[in-house]
């Protein structure tokens, strides 16, 4: 305590012995104010000077960091109970205490300390155990240790598989890392490319897909990530396995060699030749279930049944039938497969609401299902492996796995959907008789529990008949189970293991006709495949590298489309059709366009990863012509079985395929057109249908016109004589052509009397009302001008004379001159375009027509036929034929 706090009078009070006469100076309350005032500005310059000694926030942030980095090597995972016992920033306590997550967990504990002390680390567990925290932590950390800016660029690379999981991991960081100031970017397909140009070196962490990143760093000038300090591969195994090798070479190639590298996944992998790619530091292996007596969550109860074939489509609607209030995830082999089955089941309304996620979908409608499901209490989810990785659906019951997995590893992956962080779930696995060996020796290697259940035969519902009658009403549909007949057997065909997977043993028919398919579609390349095995049996000899082996291996090659693609990126595209083939479609090809008839998808799917081997420019072309390959090499695989059909085949298939080539050798040009217009159909034009009725009642298609049979069938009949004559077909067409040819003449004689008939009624009328204004001598010149004008059209319409067409028996007669030329005929008759309705007025009307006059010094007969339709309803009067003829 001071002498004035213990009652001394302040300095300047008077003493009690002065008395007398009160000065200014002796007045109590003035020598108050006095001092009051000495003492504010005292403690003014005070704080000034405190303020002025008081250190930058910089300064207090770095001794923090400083405080915090001491720690570092103090960390104790053994006494590390709650996220607080770590040395992490108060930016990321907060964080994690707001979004709830107070206790780390296993994997958690144990990595974070290592990646906090900046060593590299390889971090695996058992999905859902929370592997995302365990690398978003550090990353946090690391940034802030830099007090990383925007300016700084990229600090942080986290890639990712599928747009799905790194959309995911976004989310979280977003959450999580909220207090801080850094910028994150999600660098996926299917978004923007422009606009993420234009953010992405700004951008302080990026999360994203392989593909998308290298395209960046081929592409963006702008974009460099030499000041990169932490890179993490979340579903390591998965990013360094075949599939991505080639992107991911080309991505650390751009990297500094002076980051921190963090790998996780539920299946690690320990290859020294990964680990050499990605040249990892003295990396500390944290493998938290190692030790574990399984490798899946204990909460987890795995079943499995051996169904046949072709009874799976029975087994899956009876399970859903019978889990109507669950969450269900369906894996897949194919997207084919999920596009034809999620069709198929919406229309069998199992009553539950079914969703669909491949890697055909558009990015859109990929987050559009991800979320909804998300949402959805109940709801069955069918997919494609895209869907086996990472994510995490909250409460999701059961995963059934409809296909039999590639390997142990994506078995894992697939049941870890369910069973997550503590929560229960079941697995349910459907194997073939041939499978079942195979596979659950793999599962019991892998320490993964799995019992083997029945199916109660009288439980099954079968839906086999209600598929047939689908496909009996829509040809699509009935083509989709075509393409998901062929793309189940392809995928089996691929698969590596063959002590799993055997083609050869499925019984084809029987699996056809599960699918509604009246006849099971010739799948050529099985065909060939045994054929090529046979031979390579008949020579037991031969060593692996053989010819026989080799001519296998090339053909499975081609059969994977790797011979679709030649480019300077080819591994890439290799490797990704290595892999199975919804990765093929989940990275390999680029979303263009949606299917109009079903808006839920595309038949492409945009890849990040392809775009990225790409020059923007050429991008769409390439993405086309892929997609056109693709389907061709359906078309060649999906043949359906009616042989000789057109008695044009008298041999095996291999006459028929080289005959085929024969063709296409010779014929280029009629190939391309078909090309064309296959693309012209993609496009997917929808005709507007007008129906009217006869007087008696009959239902006629007014619009567009259908060519109907104007000429009798002859006695033979396609179906029983087992084949067409094309001979006598073509002069049938001929002779329908002719017939359609006049019929269309007539009528349009007829439509243009009529006109002129409605013209002169309008010209009368006019004119009449013109007399009566003169009378009343009330004529503007105005109105006068539009008489004229209108007058013009008329006189210009005389010039229209539909006798100026063509005269179809003559056209037709000079076309029976020359049989040969029959093709050529239909082209002219096709290209005559009307001008008619594509005028906006009438004199342009004229002119046009006179110019078309002058320009065409040819007779008639020459001149391409009108159909008087314009240019659009030409194109689709055409597109109309082609379709009913294919
Ligand atoms: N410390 C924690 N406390 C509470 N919940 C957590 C914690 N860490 C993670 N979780 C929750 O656990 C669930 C699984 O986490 P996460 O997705 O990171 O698992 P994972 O190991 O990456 O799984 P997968 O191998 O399937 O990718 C998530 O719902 C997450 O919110």
């Amino acid at each position: 305590m001071t002498g004035e706090a213990q009652g001394k009078r302040p300095a300047g009070f008077p003493s009690k012995k002065k008395t007398g006469k009160k000065t200014d100076a002796q007045d109590p309350v003035k020598n108050f104010e006095k001092w009051k005032k000495k003492y504010d500005k005292t403690k003014i310059r005070i704080k000034r000077e405190k303020k002025r000694n008081k250190k930058p926030e910089w300064q207090v942030e770095r001794e923090n960091i400083k405080r915090l980095v001491d720690k570092y090597s103090e960390i104790n995972i053994k006494d590390a109970v709650k996220f607080s016992d770590f040395p992490l920033s108060k930016k990321t306590l907060r964080g994690l205490l707001e979004a709830q997550y107070r206790q780390p967990t296993e994997i958690q504990r144990q990595t974070i300390g290592f990646a906090l002390q900046g060593k590299d680390v390889l971090g695996a567990a058992k999905t859902g155990s929370g592997k995302t925290l365990a690398f978003l932590i550090p990353v946090l950390e690391c940034l802030y240790r830099q007090q990383w800016t925007a300016e700084d660029g990229l600090g942080a690379l986290i890639i990712s598989p599928t747009r799905e999981l790194a959309y995911q991991t976004f989310e979280v960081l977003r959450n999580v890392g909220k207090n801080h100031d850094f910028s994150a970017g999600l660098i996926i397909g299917g978004k923007d490319l422009k606009h993420e140009s234009e953010r992405i070196h700004r951008t302080n962490i990026i999360i994203c897909t392989p593909g998308r990143l290298l395209q960046h760093m081929d592409e963006t000038s702008t974009f460099h990530a030499s000041g990169l300090h932490m890179l993490v591969l979340d579903e390591a195994d998965r990013i360094l396995d075949m599939g991505f090798a080639d992107t991911m070479n080309a991505i650390v190639e751009n990297l500094p060699k002076t980051r921190q590298t963090l790998l996780f996944s539920a299946t690690q992998t320990k290859s020294v030749k990964d680990l050499a790619r990605l040249s990892l530091k003295d990396p500390e292996y944290v493998w938290v279930h190692e030790k574990a007596k399984f490798s899946t969550p204990a909460t987890l109860e795995q079943n499995y049944v051996v169904c046949e074939l072709q009874q799976k489509v029975n087994m899956l609607f009876s399970f859903l039938k019978s889990h109507l209030q669950k969450k269900v995830i369906v894996f897949f082999a194919c997207c084919k497969e999920v596009q034809y089955l999620f069709r198929v089941f919406c229309r069998l309304r199992p009553g539950i609401p079914v969703l669909a996620l491949h890697g055909k979908q558009q990015q859109m409608k990929r987050m559009e299902v991800y979320n909804d499901f998300i949402r959805k209490k109940a709801a069955v989810l069918f997919a494609t492996d895209i869907a086996a990785r990472g994510l995490d659906f909250p409460a999701v019951n059961w995963v059934l796995q409809f296909d039999c997995p590639e390997d142990a590893n994506t078995y894992i992956h697939r049941v870890g959907r369910t069973a997550r962080y503590k929560e229960g779930g079941e697995a349910l696995l459907v194997l073939l008789p041939s499978e079942e060996k195979g596979m659950i020796a793999q599962l019991q290697e892998r320490k993964v529990p799995i019992n083997k259940i029945q199916v109660n035969p009288e439980k099954l519902n079968n839906v086999q008949q209600k598929l047939e009658a689908f496909l009996a009403q829509e040809k699509e549909q009935k083509e989709r189970a075509q393409r998901c007949f062929v793309s189940y057997l392809r995928s089996v065909y691929l698969m590596k293991n063959k002590d799993v997977f055997d083609a050869f043993l499925l019984p084809l028919e029987q699996y056809a006709a599960s699918l509604g398919l009246a006849v099971a579609p010739r799948v050529r390349f099985l065909n060939k495949a045994r054929k090529l095995k046979e031979s390579s049996e008949l020579h037991p000899g031969g060593k692996p590298g053989d010819e026989s082996d080799e001519e296998l291996q090339s053909f499975r090659a081609q059969i994977r489309g790797e011979k679709l693609a030649p480019t300077a990126k080819e591994g890439h595209n290799k490797a990704q059709h290595e892999s199975s083939e919804e990765e093929e479609d989940d990275v390999d090809e680029e979303e263009q366009q949606s299917s109009s008839e079903d808006e839920e998808e595309s038949d492409n799917s945009d890849s990040d990863e392809d775009t990225a081997l790409r020059p923007a420019g050429l991008s769409l072309a390439l993405d086309r012509d892929e997609e056109e390959e693709e389907d061709q090499r359906d078309m060649e695989l999906l043949t359906v079985k009616r042989r000789d059909v057109f008695g044009l085949e008298d041999g095996t298939a291999d006459q028929e395929e080289s005959s085929l080539q024969n063709k296409a050798t010779k014929k280029p040009e009629k190939e391309s057109k078909f090309k064309e217009a296959k693309k012209a159909l993609k496009r997917n034009f929808k005709v507007n249908t007008k129906m009217t009725f006869t007087e008696d009642g009959e239902m006629v298609q007014q619009w567009p016109p259908l060519q109907r049979t104007a000429v009798p069938a002859g006695s033979e009949d396609e179906g029983t004589s087992g084949g067409i004559n094309v001979e006598e077909a073509r002069e049938r067409l001929q002779r329908e052509d002719q017939e359609f040819d006049k019929q269309e003449y007539s009528r349009k004689v007829k439509e243009k009397h009529r006109e002129k008939r409605l013209k002169e009624k309008a010209a009368r009328r006019d004119a009449s009302k013109r007399q009566k204004e003169e009378q009343k001598g009330e004529s503007s010149s105005e109105e006068e001008e539009e008489v004229v004008a209108y007058l013009d059209c008329s006189d210009n319409e005389e010039e229209f004379d539909p006798s100026s067409l063509p005269d179809p028996d003559k056209h037709v007669d000079s076309e029976s001159e020359d049989k040969g030329r029959e093709a050529s005929g239909k082209g002219v008759r096709k290209r005559g375009y009307s001008n008619s309705s594509s005028y906006s007025n009438p004199e342009e009307f004229a002119d046009s027509r006179k110019r078309t006059r002058k320009e065409d010094p040819t007779g008639p007969e020459s001149r391409p036929l009108d159909t008087g339709l314009s240019l659009a309803e030409d194109e689709e009067l055409v597109l109309h034929l082609l379709r009913n003829r294919s």
